[in-house]
């Protein structure tokens, strides 16, 4: 465990940032470093001598306000610098553990995601800026790592973790957190790290909640013991449909941090076989004990069925055709594009628009002359009264329902069906939400 492993980019040589910080897909399989350092370039001496060689000055005074904590001491500050994490996600937990990893004096660091930074993520992922919008999000977190920490070595995998690619990566590692916001990525990620034998510090983050374990640890439960079936892909909900407030992945990103800290610095962990739950909206925290691993655990029990990785995006039934099933819920001539409902408005005719979103979205925005009900009360008998009654005093026939994307919608629309089958009502659901009226028809309405 607190064996160097020497990761791609290789903590031996101080210049080896340029070179290893930015790493891209294609440079996956060309390790920078074999092993003992040999192909950095800098004498196998050297680099030896820099794992084995005391705390320089330099170090202590960086790190004397944790080094005179008895638990820490020299020993485990020089564990922390032969260490390795691998942080998967570089959203609203990636930011907050990787920049308190890299403080605390971690060796190296890996940084794997695919996506970019955009204006909606500033508010919780700290280490990206209103400059760096657009820029590729591992690197953006490269960036922020060196400049506080120019000792720490840090790797940025811009891809998607799949069943090709994990294997290769996670095993360069000490210790793996999983920092990503989705079931297929978290299965994929509890299964390789089992087969890897490599703990992962699980964190999660939702509206004003969030949640932290340690799967793998010291013969502990992983997280196919707890949860051996994936939820229904309709039950879960992400952070751009249920929104948060961006200090609660800061808080759970921070204890993913000091939980790798401890495990790395030979400490262990608080959260084997333990589940907190915070809730910062009535500032509690629960603390739950989980059972423990599983002889019938299919990856990590007695007989495994998992010996290699596999689709967990058809695993979760999150896949590309199961996404498509879904949002192509309606029939084209149950549906009308952003434009010809704008074409529609322009010729004045008579109809009733109904956004099925939230009052506080209502709020943000909304089209003129918008009914609200929002998806969630549609099933209660009085506002299908009321919506009936809206119908008959406004004389219209024609009934369009809206929402964020264009997924609420479409359903609504069935139910909405049903509900009037007897009806002579004609409805239909706008494609793409305002998402596309704000794309397609009227750049200056507020995207969010
Ligand atoms: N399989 C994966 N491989 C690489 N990165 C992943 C994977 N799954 C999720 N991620 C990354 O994990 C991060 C999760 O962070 P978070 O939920 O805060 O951000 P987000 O996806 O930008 O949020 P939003 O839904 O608001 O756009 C994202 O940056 C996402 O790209």
């Amino acid at each position: 465990m607190h064996q160097s492993m020497q990761p791609e980019g290789c903590p031996c040589s101080s210049s080896s940032h340029n070179n290893s910080t930015i790493e891209d897909k294609d440079r996956l399989n060309s390790s920078l470093c074999d092993g003992d350092g040999r192909k950095c370039g800098v004498p196998e001496s050297v680099s030896r001598g820099y794992y084995s060689r005391a705390l320089s000055n330099k170090e202590i005074a960086r790190y004397s306000r944790q080094l005179i904590l008895p638990e820490l001491g020299v020993k485990g500050q020089q564990r922390l610098r032969q260490s390795s994490v691998l942080l998967v996600g570089a959203g609203g937990l990636g930011c907050p553990a990787a920049i308190y990893l890299a403080a605390a004096g971690i060796g190296c660091i890996g940084i794997v995601d695919y996506d970019e930074v955009e204006l909606s993520n500033l508010h919780r992922q700290i280490l990206h800026t209103e400059a760096r919008i657009g820029w590729v999000k591992s690197t953006s977190i490269a960036e922020a790592i060196h400049s506080l920490n120019s000792t720490t070595v840090c790797n940025a995998y811009h891809l998607a973790l799949n069943s090709d690619n994990a294997r290769q990566l996670v095993e360069k590692y000490d210790i793996i957190l999983d920092c990503s916001d989705n079931v297929a990525t978290r299965y994929l990620l509890n299964d390789c790290c089992v087969l890897c034998s490599k703990p992962l510090v699980s964190g999660s983050a939702l509206r004003w909640e969030g949640q932290l374990t340690v799967y793998g640890w010291k013969g502990g439960p992983c997280y196919r013991c707890l949860y051996p079936i994936p939820p229904p892909p309709e039950t879960v909900t992400n952070c751009s449909d249920g929104g948060v407030l961006g200090v609660v992945p800061g808080i759970i990103g921070s204890f993913q941090a000091l939980e790798a800290i401890k495990m790395a610095a030979g400490i262990n962990t608080s959260f084997s076989q333990r589940l907190m739950l915070f809730d910062g909206l009535d500032g509690s925290m629960r603390f739950i004990k989980l059972r423990g691993r599983q002889d019938s655990c299919n990856v990590c029990g007695r007989n495994p069925a998992i010996m290699q990785l596999l689709d967990y995006e058809q695993f979760c039934g999150t896949s590309a055709t199961d996404k498509e099933r879904c949002l192509h819920l309606l029939n084209k001539d149950e549906r009308i594009s952003a434009k010809e409902y704008k074409a529609m408005l322009e010729r004045k005719e008579d109809h009733m628009l109904l956004d099925v979103r939230l009052q506080v979205e209502m709020d943000i925005c909304q089209l003129p002359n918008s009914y609200n009900i929002p998806i969630g009360d549609l099933k209660k008998e009085s506002r299908m009264k009321e919506l009936q009654k809206v119908l008959l005093d406004g004389n219209s026939n024609a009934l369009f329902v809206v929402c964020h994307r264009g997924n609420d919608s479409q359903k609504a629309v069935r139910h909405l069906q049903q509900q009037f089958k007897n009806d002579d009502i004609e409805i239909k659901d706008i494609i793409g939400g305002l998402h596309a009226w704000s794309k397609h028809v009227d750049p200056s309405f507020p995207i969010y």
